[in-house]
């Protein structure tokens, strides 16, 4: 059997701070690469699966039971496919969480979702075809496109979905302060020690 052909694996950095257009990738000079270990931290897990058999991939069925993943439909951000396009792509780039796993299966195109790390510094996950990717509750994050400008994602969730955002500020929120315990105290204790 010949060797098996993976992209490699998903990218992530740590973003500039210039005002230019959410759509180019906002690297910083010289570019910082942030590693999936790092995401893990923070509780952000990722697969890269075969797209082009979503519909009967076993690996994927795999990950759904193991997580309780029972729900999806799918979304095609670009403005001929998403209704309202012009004001959901402006409330899927204001900084939220939500109360659930935020999980998308990217089988079409690419876009970035960005996230907080816990020094509150955004770090950009550029998701493109094969990505699977869940942000836990409570994990302050945003989504953009990139400049190709179309993604199709299957949206998945544990029952009935509940897509609401919360817009930043929601430190008082009891899903941000259970993310805090759960993802962001151990490091910030860590970090005063190394002092
Ligand atoms: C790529 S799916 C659209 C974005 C979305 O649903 C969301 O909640 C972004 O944070
Ligand atoms: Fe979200």
């Amino acid at each position: 059997m010949g060797l098996e052909v993976r992209r490699p694996p998903m990218e992530a950095w740590y973003m500039d701070d210039s005002a230019e257009d959410q759509r180019k990738p906002h690297h910083r000079d010289p570019p910082e690469y942030v590693s999936l270990d790092k995401l893990a931290e923070l509780g952000i897990l990722h697969w890269v699966l075969d797209a082009d058999s979503y519909e009967n991939d076993p690996e994927l069925q795999k990950i759904r039971k193991e997580r309780g993943y029972n729900y999806e439909d799918f979304i095609e951000v670009c403005p001929e496919k998403l209704p309202n396009y012009e004001t959901k792509i402006k409330i899927f780039f204001e900084e939220h969480i939500h109360t659930d796993e935020e999980i998308r299966y990217c089988l079409d195109g690419s876009g970035y979702f960005d996230v907080r790390d816990p020094e509150d510094r955004w770090i950009r996950i550029w998701v493109q075809k094969g990505d699977m990717i869940v942000l836990p509750a409570g994990c302050y994050h945003r989504f953009t496109l990139d400049e190709n400008n179309y993604l199709k994602a299957m949206r998945l969730f544990i029952g009935e979905p509940i897509w609401t955002p919360y817009n930043r500020p929601q430190d008082e929120h009891p899903v941000r302060k259970d993310y805090i315990d759960h993802f962001l105290k151990a490091h910030k204790m860590d970090m005063s020690l190394a002092v």
